[in-house]
């Protein structure tokens, strides 16, 4: 049976359960399980605290598990990034009170708070930057220097809402591009059943991506209209009742079907329809 750990609170546990979910996997609808046998796909779900997440399937407890990329890098533990997940994007960055700091080497002699010090330890002495010190903070990093704490702080930034609230403002380049990941342990054989997990992930990761497009276009026009519309594999092409016109079917990026089937409509494609794509095995 494959042991999962899964994020039990904060950003990434909502969505990581809703992708488990999708994927056909049991889910817990109690906030408060710790564990979840599924059975029916061979699984065990640990819900845990997702900075410990890369603690125990790096220890070997558990076969897989979900994070973030900059609580793995953080965390020291010995797993490696098995998939990128898609969601919970964002950038983890230096910032300084608004107009002050404009780049990474005045941090020298200078207190830094992170809830992520060992991350901001690495990439400092990666940079050559000796800080004054830095300071472990559990969250809410964005008040550490107008209470006195610190004078830069480095965290994760989304949308920069909390950051300017806090009258701060990033400088020098982002320290990292994080995301929720799919890891397992370094080295070793890879665990039973991780496979199916992948494969079931990536599924869920295309059907999110991209949608089915059908369109008809005469067949002097196929060649133009498939130039178009970048699939994912090759497009296919079938013959319609009238003799002179094709219908086509490609899958294309979801974020790029308006621009395409603009395109496609001036190619003299017609009866352009778009559908969502509920699973996938590619
Ligand atoms: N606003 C955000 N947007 C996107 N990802 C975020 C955001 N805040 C945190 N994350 C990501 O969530 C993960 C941190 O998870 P964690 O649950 O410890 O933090 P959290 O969401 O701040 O939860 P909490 O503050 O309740 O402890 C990291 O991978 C981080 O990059
Ligand atoms: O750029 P933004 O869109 O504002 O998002 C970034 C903020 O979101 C997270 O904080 P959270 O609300 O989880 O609080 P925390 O600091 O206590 O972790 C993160 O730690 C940042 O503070
Ligand atoms: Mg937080």
């Amino acid at each position: 049976m494959l042991r999962i750990a899964v994020p039990n609170k904060g950003s990434l546990s909502e969505p990581a359960v809703a992708m488990l979910r999708e994927a056909g996997y049991k889910q817990r609808r109690d906030g408060r399980e710790l564990v979840l046998a599924d059975p029916e796909n061979d699984v065990e779900f640990f819900f845990l605290r997702p900075r410990d997440v890369a603690v125990y399937v790096g220890s070997g407890t558990v076969d897989a598990g979900i994070t973030g990329r900059d609580l793995l890098l953080d965390s020291g533990a010995d797993a490696v990034e098995h998939l990128p997940l898609g969601f919970a994007r964002s950038t983890f960055r230096f910032a300084a009170p608004a107009g002050t700091l404009t780049d990474v080497a005045q941090i020298a002699g200078r207190r830094v708070a992170s809830s992520y010090t060992t991350l901001v330890a690495r990439h400092l002495a990666e940079q050559g930057v000796e800080p004054e010190a830095i300071v472990h903070l559990d969250g809410a990093v964005e008040s550490s220097v107008q209470l006195g704490v610190a004078d830069v702080i480095a965290d994760v930034v989304e949308t920069g809402t909390t950051l300017r609230a806090a009258g701060l403002e990033v400088f020098g380049e982002p320290i990292l591009r994080s995301e929720a990941v799919l890891i397992r342990r370094a080295g070793g054989a890879e665990p039973a059943g991780l496979h199916v997990l992948t494969r079931r992930l990536q599924g869920v990761l295309t059907a999110r991506e991209y949608v089915l497009m059908d369109f008809d276009v005469r067949n002097d026009l196929v060649d133009a209209a498939v130039a178009v519309t970048p699939g994912f594999e090759s497009p296919t092409v079938s013959p319609l009742h009238d003799r002179d016109w094709s219908a086509v079917r490609v899958l294309v990026p979801r974020k790029e079907m308006n621009r395409i089937m603009d395109a496609l409509y001036d190619v003299g494609a017609r009866g352009i329809l778009v559908t969502a794509v509920l699973a996938s095995r590619l």
